[in-house]
């Protein structure tokens, strides 16, 4: 097991090994399906490659696990397309049974997956839960800002939105619905995303 002083990943099984990771800043992204949340931090991930900066994808870990016991496509599950949307309904199911368990059990182990530990900027594209920030406000405080993401509903749809009962009306889409406090909202309705990505920015200097 790795000393929890040498700010490994190696072991993501408690919070106390977070006790000395300290990254600068982490930006805690969350919108609505299709409201960009993956463009834009992916473009911000490029923007950002001369700092040292890191993207987690809290969904990283549940999508490894779905991918080694059907067989499917890693790669496939992390995209935005068809194969995303046909096995969502499973793995919403299980991650939420896991969650229940535990808030931190996602946070941690895609933490270690994505070896964020030593990295001081970290970008997480998937916030999905008042739990979830509530994991990352209290291991690491200050250093977490919000950010949320809205498209209007006839942009999403554009973008391949399609209303689906048990996943659009689900608690991993509705449960930061009535959260006002963000530290920064962004309408992502248009294709040049500049003045967003400014202003995302300016949170991390
Ligand atoms: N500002 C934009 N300009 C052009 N295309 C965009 C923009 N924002 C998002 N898109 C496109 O819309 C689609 C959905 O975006 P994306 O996958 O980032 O949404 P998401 O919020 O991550 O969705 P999900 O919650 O389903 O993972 C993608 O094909 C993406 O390329």
């Amino acid at each position: 097991m790795a000393a929890a002083d040498s700010r490994d990943c190696a072991d993501a099984s408690g919070d106390s090994i977070f006790l000395s990771v300290k990254p600068r800043r982490i930006l805690l992204f969350s919108g609505k399906r299709k409201s960009g949340k993956d463009y834009i931090t992916d473009i911000l991930q490029q923007r950002l490659n001369h700092l040292p900066c890191v993207t987690i994808k809290i969904s990283g870990p549940i999508k490894i696990h779905w991918a080694k016991s059907l067989n499917l496509d890693f790669k496939e599950l992390l995209g935005d397309g068809e194969y995303k949307e046909k096995y969502r309904g499973q793995m919403i199911a299980w991650g939420e049974n896991m969650r229940n368990k535990d808030i931190g059990y996602f946070c941690r182990a895609a933490i270690d997956m994505y070896n964020a530990c030593n990295i001081p900027i970290w970008i997480v594209s998937d916030i999905r839960r008042k739990t979830d920030i509530q994991w990352f406000v209290e291991n690491f405080g200050s250093a977490c800002k919000t950010v949320r993401i809205i498209a209007d509903d006839e942009i999403r749809t554009k973008r391949g939105w399609i209303f689906t009962p048990g996943i659009d009306d689900a608690e991993s889409e509705c449960d930061l619905d009535n959260m006002n406090k963000w530290d920064l909202k962004v309408y992502n309705n248009d294709d040049d995303i500049d003045d967003i990505l400014d202003t995302i920015i300016s949170l991390i200097n």
